[in-house]
Parts: structure tokens; sequence; C-alpha cells
């Protein structure tokens, strides 16, 4: 691997030197590849990385900046590579004026000819997603999202439509140091409901943390946090544009064909460092919670060996009218051997709401269907039962195990992605969606309400998910 200096001019105030190192992978289906192994801390880069050669054949497309690194396609194989990045980074202090200049926001020095580079690279800031402080009115293809959200300086109350104005201030509210030490603390709590139920979340519906938390505070961000969270959510919908329909897949068990399905009024995009400069709030928890989670989990479940240096992110938002997710298993195939990048080796999901004004009956909660339990496993939520027809039977015989989970604002749950079937319940089937039938876009879901449900989901790998299987302690 090659060492490069790239000099970055940084809007936040993070002024260190970092070592950053990527590893090498081809990504697979739902399983982008990102995020270095790096000594701390761990810079929080943007722009663009265009990569002109891959190791798979030919030049490669355009790329952008995932939180410390980079990643790209390929336009003959298709694949989608990380790049091969071994580089030191300083940052640099922002100017004083809340002006965002257009010169080139990174530089590349190439490093010394005796290591030729598996990669050739250059990079060139997208000055088109310069979207907060002084430049943030600033390129949409979505005319009329921007004109709206722009229109509106604060969230309007239930029902109403929301702004993605997230004020004048760049300023950063979360604390990565304080979700850092939280992490840590709860880290005890989190193996203990993975092991035991599959899953551990933060919060219980019916406001008695004892058995969610019991190390007392439950609590990871502050309403303040998901607020503003959500309102780079909204920034990153209508001003940067960045959402698509969202899919998921279905695989026929005889002849092993995936088709893929639309998910109506469910809209996605996989946030990375080219986002930051929209939702730097969002991309600092990404970053933190890849820095600590993966290694605290892995310090308390022998074995379970979740990597800390590859990662898949989505941020979903579910429109109101009864929009939902079919129950499904985030990894279905899992593959067998060590970790290559090439495959499906998600093992941890982390989903983080950001729905600050949730209340009961607005739906859209995540129900988790469990390993057959007793009712003590229903923890954080409602529970409930209901019929299965076991595959010999002529009527069902059996029932399954379920938990509702409130998808409030600033809960987290933690499951393991490749054993938990799940799905999502109507999302606010009362409310009635002002659909605009003129955009070809986000059309089941309308323009934006507060009953929009957000979510920021985080997908953990591990070195060889077959031997992750089944972390669930004897009875
Ligand atoms: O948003 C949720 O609660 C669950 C999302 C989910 O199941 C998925 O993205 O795979
Ligand atoms: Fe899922």
């Amino acid at each position: 691997m090659m060492t490069r200096t790239i000099v970055v001019r940084c809007s936040q105030r993070l002024v260190s030197t970092a070592t950053v190192v990527a590893s090498v992978g081809v990504v697979g289906t739902n399983s982008i590849v990102k995020t270095p192994a790096s000594s701390s801390p761990l810079p929080l880069l943007h722009g663009r990385c265009r990569v002109l050669s891959c190791p798979t054949r030919g030049s490669s497309r355009t790329t952008g900046w995932s939180v410390g690194l980079a990643r790209g396609e390929c336009p003959t194989t298709r694949h989608r590579h990380i790049m091969a990045l071994d580089f030191s980074a300083t940052i640099i202090p922002p100017p004083l004026s809340p002006v965002v200049r257009p010169s080139p926001y990174c530089r590349l020095r190439r490093s010394s000819r005796r290591h030729p580079p598996p990669f050739v690279f250059d990079f060139d800031f997208d000055n088109e997603r310069r979207c907060r402080g002084g430049a943030r009115h600033c390129h949409s293809s979505h005319s009329s999202h921007s004109r709206h959200s722009r229109s509106m300086t604060t969230m309007s109350g239930r029902g109403g439509e929301e702004s993605s104005d997230a004020g004048t201030t760049t300023d950063i509210v979360i604390d990565p140091e304080d979700v850092r030490n939280r992490i840590s603390r709860m880290a005890e709590s989190m193996a203990r409901g993975l092991t035991r139920r599959g899953y551990w979340t933060n919060y219980d519906d019916d406001g008695d943390d004892d058995e969610v938390e019991d190390k007392g505070d439950c609590h990871l961000l502050s309403r303040t946090v998901i607020e503003t969270m959500r309102r780079q959510a909204i920034a990153l919908r209508f001003d940067d544009d960045r959402f698509v329909q969202s899919y998921s897949e279905c695989v026929d068990s005889h002849t092993g064909i995936i088709t893929r399905f639309d998910k109506p009024g469910v809209y996605a995009c996989e946030p990375d460092g080219s986002d930051y400069r929209t939702a730097p709030d969002m991309l600092h928890y990404v970053s933190t919670m890849l820095r600590t989670l993966p290694n605290a989990l892995n310090d308390e479940i022998p074995h379970l060996g979740l990597r800390d240096d590859v990662y898949s992110a989505k941020l979903a938002v579910t429109g109101g009218g009864g929009c939902k997710y079919p129950r499904h298993v985030d990894n279905i195939s899992p593959p067998t051997g060590a970790f290559d990048g090439g495959s499906d080796y998600r093992k941890l999901t982390a989903i983080l709401y950001l729905n600050p004004d949730w209340s009961e009956g607005d739906g859209g909660e995540l129900r988790l269907y469990l390993k057959d339990r007793d009712d003590n496993d229903c923890v954080g939520g409602k529970g409930g039962t209901r019929g299965v027809t076991v595959v010999d039977g002529s009527k069902a015989v059996d029932i399954e195990r379920y938990v509702d989970l409130s998808p409030v604002g600033g809960r987290m749950v933690l499951f393991w992605s490749d054993e938990v079937p799940h799905e999502v319940l109507e999302n606010a089937p009362h409310v009635h969606v002002d659909v605009n039938e003129d955009d070809d876009d986000h059309d089941r879901i309308g323009r934006g309400s507060s009953f929009d449900r957000y979510a920021l989901t985080i997908w953990v790998p591990s070195d060889d998910v077959s031997l992750g299987r089944s972390f669930v302690a004897p009875p």
C-alpha cells in the first residue's frame, strides 16, 4: 500500500493529522465495504475521488469519499471497489468566513514512484453539494421540493410539512466523545440482549428502562441531536435530492433467482463523506459508531469478529398513509469462509430512529420475530404472537412470537442481520398523504410531513458470518 499526503480543507473544527489505512474489496449487493482502520482521530474527509484505474480492469467512474475513504465503480465489470488507500491526511481548520470558496477542495500529492500505486486517482471537490452555511441554497434538480423546503424555517407541528433548513450555523451538535463513552457503557447490556434474545434496544415503550439498559442511562443522543439529524436527513432528501426508490430482494428457494421489488413509499440513500457538508452530525454519528460499537461488542462476545473497518449504511424515509416494509431477513445469503469483501457478510444491524415527535398510534413499529421463547423476551416493546403454519401441517399448530418497537427518536435497535426476521408495520395509516401527481419522484410519500419515518441503519459485517451464527445462549 502506498502512502499519500492529501491536504484537506475542512469546514469543521477538526484539526488533526491522522493516518488512514483502507482495505481493498469488491463490493457486493447491499454490502458497501468502506472505512479505514485508522489511528485516532479518524478524519471525516469529504470531496470526490476519481478512480482512473481499478484492479479489475479499465477506468472507473467518479466516486465519492466515504468517511475517510473512497469507493468507485468499474464501468466494465460494474464491480464497486474500495480504493486501496493508505494516506495521511492533514485537516486544516476552516476559513473564518462562512462563505465556502469554490477552490479545489483536496489536492493529492503523488507518492514515490518506487511503489507504483494499485490505483491511480485524483481528487476533485464536488462544488454542487455545498449546501450548508453561506452556500447552502445551491444546486437541486428537484426545484419544487427545494423551493418548498427553503421557504420554511422551523419544523411545523404534527401533520404539517417540515423544513430542511438546519439554520445558518454549521456547528456540530453531536458530541462524539460522549457517544463513544455511552456505547462503551452500554456494551455489556447490548451483548446480553443480542446473545439472549437476538436483539437489543435502549428504550422501553412502556417507560420502564430497567431491563433495557440496566446501567441507568439508556440515552445515546439528546433530542437536540436527533432533531438536527432529522433536519439534515430532510436536507439530503429535498435540497440534495439524494433519495431514491428503495427496493428489497427475494430469493426463490428452488431456482435461487433473486427478484427485486420496490417498497412503495420508501426512499433511501447511502450517506457517505460527500454528504458531510449537508449532514455533518449524521456522519459524525456513523463514524463514531463504527469506531466504537464493533470492538465493544467483540470484547463482550467471544468469536463474534465484527469488523471495524467496513460497513454499509442506509438512511431511509417511509411515508405516512400506511407505507411499510415487508417481512424479511437483512442478510439472507451469508457466505461461508473468511471475509473477502465480495459477498454479504452483514452480521449486525444497528438502527437509529430520527422521529422525535413520534407518538402512540403513529404506527411504523419495527416488528422483530423472535425465537420461540417466553414473554420475558419481549423487552423494550409490546410483545405478541401469531399463528404459523408448520411445514408439514394442515393447520396452524405453532405460534410465532414477536416484539413491536416504536420508531421513536433516539431509539437504537441492534439485531443479528442474518438471523432475525422483521418488518415495518404500516406507518401513520390514518394520515392522508398529499400526493403531487406531477412529481416523478416521491410520488407515494408527498412532499414531506412530520409523519415521515426516518431511520438511519448501519450494518456491520463479521469476519465470517457462518462462525457468527446463533450467538444465542443456551436456555
Ligand atoms: O426502519 C426500520 O425499522 C427497519 C428497516 C429495515 O428493516 C431495513 O432497512 O432492512
Ligand atoms: Fe431489514
